[in-house]
């Protein structure tokens, strides 16, 4: 038996990745509730669509990874029930807005001006029923999925999975988006010019 059979990464990719369509604008999200679901509209195609393993980022039941996208924030408008939302932490640099009912998180918002990230929200597009979003690129905070139970003896099977997946798996982000943060980091301390 191959040792990547029956791992279980997220069910957007267990089928294999499907490829997004570049000319797709955008649709609405929904929360699980059956009743007064929240709804938020993203007028934009994702970007940096990744697979998630850190603890943070919200998981259909029974994933082992997130999948989380990000888009500008003033992209996003909620629709109904907003009422609902709550932010699970307001401390930490993205603050997840979840629905109090079914605990689905809508959007993760930075608010730190400073933040490398700011002015991009983090979505989950596989609450729309929409296929044109952005495919997953990457596996991120792979090494993370430990903390949240995972044994340690499954991480090289988890880890050729990804790859064959096409995913390849980093434990902190992607080389190009630790490039874009560190550039961040030193335009802002005058280490390169701005
Ligand atoms: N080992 C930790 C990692 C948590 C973490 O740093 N998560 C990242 C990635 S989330 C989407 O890519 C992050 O940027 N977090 C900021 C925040 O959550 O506010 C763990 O697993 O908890
Ligand atoms: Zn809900
Ligand atoms: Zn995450």
């Amino acid at each position: 038996m191959a040792a990547t059979e029956g791992v279980k990464i997220h069910p957007a990719v267990d089928g294999g990745v499907r490829p997004g369509n570049p000319s797709f604008g955008g649709g609405v999200l929904s929360c699980h509730c059956t009743t007064d679901p929240v709804a938020i509209r993203i007028n934009a195609q994702t970007s940096h669509n990744h697979i998630c393993g850190c603890s943070k980022c919200w998981k259909p039941v029974g994933a082992l990874f997130s999948q989380v996208a990000v888009v500008a924030r003033d992209s996003i408008q909620i629709l109904q029930n907003a009422d609902k939302l709550e932010v699970i932490d307001s401390a930490a640099a993205i603050q997840r807005h979840r629905c109090r009912d079914c605990g689905v998180h809508m959007y993760g918002r930075i608010e730190d001006k400073q933040h490398p990230f700011y002015g991009l929200d983090f979505v989950h597009t596989e609450l729309s029923p929409d296929r044109g979003w952005s495919a997953p690129e990457f596996a991120a905070y792979v090494s993370s999925v430990i903390e949240t139970g995972v044994d340690p003896s499954r991480m090289g099977a988890i880890r050729a999975r990804l790859r064959e997946l096409g995913l390849e798996p980093y434990d902190v982000l992607s080389p190009a988006l630790m490039d874009a943060i560190a550039t961040h980091v030193a335009k802002r301390t005058g280490t390169i010019p701005a």
